[in-house]
C-alpha cells in the first residue's frame, strides 16, 4: 500500500534535512508521497516550492512523489513529522524558554491536524518535545503521538561513551529518559558495550566510578556555565574542547548548545534520529527506541509526559524495557517527569 509521510515545517533546517534523509534511506518507494508542509504563509511555500525541485534533481530515480502543500490543513500523511515552530538563538538559551513562543503554534497545528488526519502517527520534533507532545496528545489521542527527544539525546549520550572508550556508537547502547532538556536523567546502568575486551569493560567502569564522585547536576550546571561563556565570545573551538573534557553525560548537556550556536540548529543529528522513528513505524527496523510519551502509569507510577523506552509500530508506541539498577535512578526519573509537569503547567497557564 503506498505510503505517505508528511513533514510540518519542512522549509527549516531539520525539515528540510529530514526530508534529504528520507529520501536517501530509500524508506519511500514509487507510488510513495512525501509532503513537505507549509503554513499558509507565501515565504514558507516559496522556498518549499525551491526545496521541492532540488529534491527531485537529486532523488527523482525512485518515483517518490515529492509535494508541496501550502497548508496544514492540506496534510495527509500516515506518519505526520512535527518540525515547525521557533528553535534555539539570541536569548533563548534554554529548550523550555521556546515553550511561550511555540505554545500557540502547538495549539493551532494540533488542531488542525486532529481534523484531517486523527488516525496518523505523530513524530514530535519541535521543542520543547514534552509540550508538543502534551498538545498533540491531548487532541489525537496519546498512542500515537511520541516525542523524538530522547532518542537524540540518547544517542549523544552513546556517542560520547564511544568516543570516550575508542569505540564507535554501533557497539554502544545507552539510555536517556525524563525531560529533553535540563531535567534529562543519562542511565550509567544502561550502558551496554559489544565487546568483552578488558581494557575497555574497566574503562567503561572508570567512567561510571568517576560520574559518582560530583553529582550530575553539579557537573553539568558548572559545564554549562562555562561553555556560554566562552560562546559568548564566540569561542566555538574552546567551548567543544571543554566539552570533550568532560564526563559523557554531563557533555551531553552542554555540547548541543554550542552546535546549536555555531549553526542556529542540529540538523543532521535530528533528522537520523527522526529517521529511527519512521522506520519503526514502517516495519523496517524493530530496534528499541527512547522517546517522550504522555504515560498513564505504566511506569514508576508516572501520570504525564516523560522520556521512556519505546518500541514503536506503525499503530503506536508500547513501553520498552527499562534497564534500571536502582531505586535512586527509578526516583531520578520521577523527579524529571515532576519537573516537567511543573513546567508544562506554568508555561500552560
Ligand atoms: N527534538 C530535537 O532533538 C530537536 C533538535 C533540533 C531542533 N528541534 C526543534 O525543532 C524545531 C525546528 O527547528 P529548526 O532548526 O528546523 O528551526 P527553523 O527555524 O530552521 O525552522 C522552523 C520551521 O518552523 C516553521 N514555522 C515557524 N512558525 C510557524 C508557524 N507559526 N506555523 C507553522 N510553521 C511555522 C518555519 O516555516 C520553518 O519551516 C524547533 O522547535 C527546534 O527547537 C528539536
Amino acid at each position: 500500500m503506498a505510503k505517505t509521510i508528511s513533514i510540518i515545517g519542512a522549509s527549516g533546517s531539520v525539515g528540510s534535512t529530514l526530508a534529504a534523509q528520507i529520501l536517501r534511506s530509500k524508506l519511500l518507494g514509487r507510488g510513495d508521497r512525501l509532503q513537505l508542509v507549509a503554513h499558509g504563509v507565501s515565504s514558507s511555500s516559496s522556498k518549499l516550492l525551491a526545496t521541492r525541485i532540488d529534491l527531485m534533481d537529486a532523488f527523482d530515480d525512485d518515483s517518490v512523489d515529492i509535494e508541496l502543500v501550502a497548508n496544514i490543513q492540506d496534510t495527509e500523511g500516515d506518519i505526520v513529522v512535527m518540525c515547525a515552530g521557533a528553535g534555539l538563538g539570541g536569548n533563548l538559551k534554554d529548550r523550555r524558554d521556546l515553550g511561550k513562543f511555540n505554545l500557540p503554534v502547538f495549539e493551532e497545528i494540533a488542531k488542525l491536524c486532529a481534523e484531517v488526519v486523527p488516525s496518523s502517527t505523530f513524530i514530535i520534533v519541535s521543542n520543547p518535545v514534552e509540550l508538543a507532545v502534551e498538545i498533540f496528545a491531548e487532541k489525537l489521542g496519546r498512542e500515537r503521538v511520541i516525542g523524538m527527544g530522547a532518542e537524540q539525546d540518547s544517542l549523544r549520550f552513546a556517542r560520547a561513551i564511544a568516543h570516550d572508550l575508542g569505540l564507535s556508537r554501533h557497539e554502544v547502547f545507552a539510555s536517556v529518559l525524563g525531560e529533553h532538556g535540563q531535567a534529562m536523567v543519562p542511565l550509567w546502568s544502561s550502558v551496554k558495550v559489544e565487546t568483552n575486551d578488558p581494557t575497555i569493560v574497566n574503562s567503561l567502569a572508570a567512567l561510571i566510578e568517576r560520574s559518582k564522585e560530583v553529582p550530575l547536576a553539579q557537573r553539568a550546571a558548572k559545564l554549562k556555565s562555562v561553555v556560554f561563556e566562552l560562546l559568548q565570545g564566540e569561542q566555538i573551538e574552546e567551548a567543544y574542547e571543554v566539552t570533550r573534557r568532560a564526563l559523557p553525560d554531563a557533555r551531553i548537556f552542554a555540547q548541543p548548545l554550542i552546535t546549536g550556536h555555531a549553526i542556529h540548529s542540529t540538523p543532521n543529528a535530528t533528522a537520523n534520529a527522526t529517521l529511527r522513528f519512521l522506520s519503526a513505524t514502517l516495519g523496517t527496523d524493530a530496534r528499541p527506541l527512547h522517546g517522550q510519551v504522555v504515560l498513564v502509569g505504566e511506569l514508576a507510577s508516572i501520570r504525564g509526559v516523560c522520556g521512556v523506552p519505546l518500541t514503536v509500530k506503525r499503530d503506536g508506541w508500547e513501553l520498552g524495557t527499562l534497564s534500571i539498577s536502582s531505586e535512586e535512578q527509578l526516583s531520578q526519573i520521577r523527579l524529571s517527569a515532576a519537573s516537567i509537569a511543573n513546567y508544562l503547567m506554568a508555561v500552560r497557564c
